[in-house]
């Protein structure tokens, strides 16, 4: 990849300047959010943050985490992350998943949110709650979906099987969709964060990051759908990102540079298959990132020495003067 590339640091500079102002007994820090899929984690997660809106990393290949989203008031900010390949659900394994957390995912994270869901333990929540086992993180199991239980002493047994299975140092009832919970949460995870100014501007989510995050939605795909065949300096530009009033949807139109001509080929694929498919997936997480219907149009084009074109790394967010 370029050295062009905006990088975490450049991103974390941002908040910087918002530093000063604060108290010194500001807390931040990033509590990983774990488990199996469908127990909950992205509506837990949107409920807590108010929005509904999901952010990737800067570089999802490179950093560490995918960043879920970024919680900031006046006395802390937590950020949560997700564990790399948890939003592939069934795609991945979980073995590939488990060991590809093993190794990384949870380095320089301050706490870890397991979430598993009331009354369903699988033998995916054991492996998880192995590979705790062996952390020195506290660990808080949110219980997920107690609304499901009408009689919460119906309950009490899952608890106790999960309070076996489990190291942890809490555990809370949650129901994501009747807001219980919540607040307990917070309160359990600003015990493990340390005193520090916030890490991100706490207007960190803003237009001109949507336009870069959706850039780097596709990028992602790019990397996720072609691996390691994925030409050495493409990207991503964002010809067009305004949202359509009548039509109610964001009309999104991509580019996707690469530098030679037969690297075209390989990105559309055969019959476009290729193209088709990171579209789709694209336009899946945008929806997401949006909260709004989304119309993506994705095109590839041959642009030679695309990292020395001015629009272009301004469109990507390398020029602090670019326009929005
Ligand atoms: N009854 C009930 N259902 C919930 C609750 N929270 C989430 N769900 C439902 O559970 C399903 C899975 O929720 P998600 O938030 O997508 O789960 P996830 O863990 O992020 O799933 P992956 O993205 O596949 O990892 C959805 O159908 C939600 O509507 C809850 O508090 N109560």
């Amino acid at each position: 990849m370029s050295d062009k590339e905006l990088s975490l640091e450049e991103i974390l500079a941002a908040g910087q300047d918002e530093q000063s102002a604060v108290s010194s007994d500001y807390q931040s820090g990033f509590a990983a959010v774990i488990g199996r899929p469908n127990v909950g984690k992205s509506t837990i997660m949107n409920e807590m943050l108010g929005q509904k809106l999901s952010i990737t990393s800067p570089k999802p290949q490179t950093t560490r985490h995918r960043i879920h989203g970024i919680h900031t008031t006046d006395s802390h900010q937590i950020i949560f992350v997700d564990t790399p390949g948890m939003h592939l659900g069934g795609q991945k394994s979980i073995n590939t998943y488990m060991n590809r957390t093993a190794n990384s995912a949870f380095a320089d994270v301050d706490v870890v949110l397991f979430v598993v869901e009331a009354g369903r333990w699988t033998k995916e929540d054991q492996a998880v709650a192995k590979k705790l086992q062996h952390l020195e993180l506290p660990v808080i199991v949110l219980v997920n979906k107690v609304d499901k239980f009408k009689d919460k002493q119906e309950l009490f047994p899952f608890i106790q099987q999960l309070s076996e299975e489990v190291k942890m140092d809490a555990l809370i009832p949650v129901s994501a969709y009747k807001k219980i919970g919540l607040s307990d949460i917070e309160a359990e995870v600003l015990k493990y964060l340390p005193k520090q100014p916030p890490i991100f501007a706490d207007d960190y989510i803003t237009d001109r990051s949507t336009r870069f995050l959706a850039a780097e939605i596709i990028r992602e795909k790019l990397m996720r759908t072609l691996g390691e065949e994925v030409p050495y300096g493409s990207t991503v530009e964002i010809e067009r990102f305004e949202f359509d009033e009548e039509e109610g949807r964001w009309l999104i139109n991509a580019l996707i540079l690469v530098e030679r001509a037969g690297q075209k080929q390989i990105v559309i694929g055969k019959k476009g298959e290729l193209i088709k498919k990171m579209g789709t997936q694209a336009r899946k997480d945008l929806i997401h990132l949006l909260d709004a219907r989304v119309h993506l149009e994705l095109w590839v084009k041959v642009k030679e020495n695309w990292s020395d074109d001015a629009r272009a790394l301004a469109s990507l967010g390398y020029d602090d003067n670019h326009s929005r």
